[in-house]
């Protein structure tokens, strides 16, 4: 994925500044007393993503960090993706933990406001940006463990989906699916594959046409999630899964991961342009910009 070039435009344009550009950011760990032996341990942080990686256990975790509900904007994307690939290229690092700061919201999914009333240029850059996060975390060499401490629809629910294992707060007033038969649109082809890969085809397919999302204890029985715990247990189960995937050699379990990922990411890479064309004439139809418009003014009301 020569995905390089492509995104400092992006972070050009979008204001965004690129890690490389900030100061040194390992050096941005906080800094030991004097004396005492440096801990293992490397941070880096941008406007909407934290990141902190254990050098001594290889695991990194990795912390949304965008209020009020770590929506999944243009910005959001990009700093997502660099930091995957950062943690990706850092021999240091051989996995991570993906969870959130916001209180009751693991990710509230893509921001429908970056798909609401903008031109095609913006929707084509957006679309590549959902593209290359999934391209990222779903075709990651890394132990993905998705900690999902909140609700987490569509988008949200797709990071999760994407890692290699899924650890639920067991709060049932928390819930998780792909819900975007509910705003009137459609989960893109390799959003239901992945959806299919986890939970099998029947659920699959009831939960996407109904737009679904399911409280924790549902998510559970249906395999969406592997397992669910209390709240304040979350990060330490999440250490301990990652510690068994870890025990094992890196190489076996990286082959076998790619095996089982493989064709449903190379359906992306062959159709990437094809898919951003279709998401362009699809969400620049009026009358889905009116379903959206609707949605929006449905959560606004909801809070009033
Ligand atoms: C023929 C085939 C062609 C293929 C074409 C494919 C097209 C596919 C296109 C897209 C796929 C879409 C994927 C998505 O991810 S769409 C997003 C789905 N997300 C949701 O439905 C979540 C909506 N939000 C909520 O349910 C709730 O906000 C919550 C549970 C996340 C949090 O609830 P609460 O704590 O009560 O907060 P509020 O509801 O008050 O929200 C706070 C604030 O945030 C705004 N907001 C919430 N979610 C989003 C969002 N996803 N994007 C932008 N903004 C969001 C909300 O409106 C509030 O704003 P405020 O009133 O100004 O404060």
């Amino acid at each position: 994925m020569a995905a390089a070039p492509i995104l400092a435009r992006r972070i050009a344009r979008s204001g965004v500044l690129p890690l490389c550009c900030r100061p040194p950011s390992w050096d941005r760990a906080p800094r030991q007393p004097p004396g005492l032996p440096l801990a293992p341990c490397r941070a880096f942080s941008n406007n909407k993503i934290q990141v902190e990686l254990d050098e001594s256990s290889g695991v990194a975790m990795m912390k949304f960090k965008s209020p009020p509900v770590n929506s999944l904007s243009l910005d959001f994307l990009t700093e997502f993706s660099i930091s995957l690939e950062k943690l990706e290229n850092d021999r240091a690092c051989r996995g991570v933990i993906i969870t959130s700061t916001i209180p009751k919201i693991f990710s509230s999914g893509l921001d429908i406001m970056e798909m609401c009333g903008k031109n095609v240029e913006h929707y084509g850059e957006f679309w590549r940006a959902v593209q290359e996060m999934w391209l990222r975390l779903y075709g990651s060499n890394m132990v993905t463990v998705a900690a999902v401490n909140g609700s987490s629809p569509a988008g949200g629910c797709l990071i999760a989906l994407s890692c290699d294992y899924r650890i639920m707060a067991e709060n049932p007033k928390f819930s998780i699916g792909l819900n975007e038969a509910q705003l009137g649109i459609v989960a893109p082809f390799w959003f239901k594959d992945t959806f299919v890969n986890v939970v099998g085809h029947r659920i699959a397919e009831r939960s996407l046409q109904l737009g679904s999302l399911h409280p924790a204890p549902e998510a559970l029985k249906l395999g969406l999630v592997d397992e669910l715990v209390p709240e304040e247990k979350l990060l330490e189960k999440a250490s301990a899964v990652m510690a068994r995937w870890l025990a094992l050699p890196d190489h076996a379990r990286q082959l076998t991961k790619s095996m089982m990922r493989k064709a449903v990411l190379d359906h992306l890479v062959a159709h990437r342009e094809e898919d951003i064309k279709n998401f362009i004439n699809f969400i620049s139809k009026e009358s889905i910009q009116k379903s959206l418009r609707m949605y929006m003014e449905m959560l606004k009301k909801k809070k009033s």
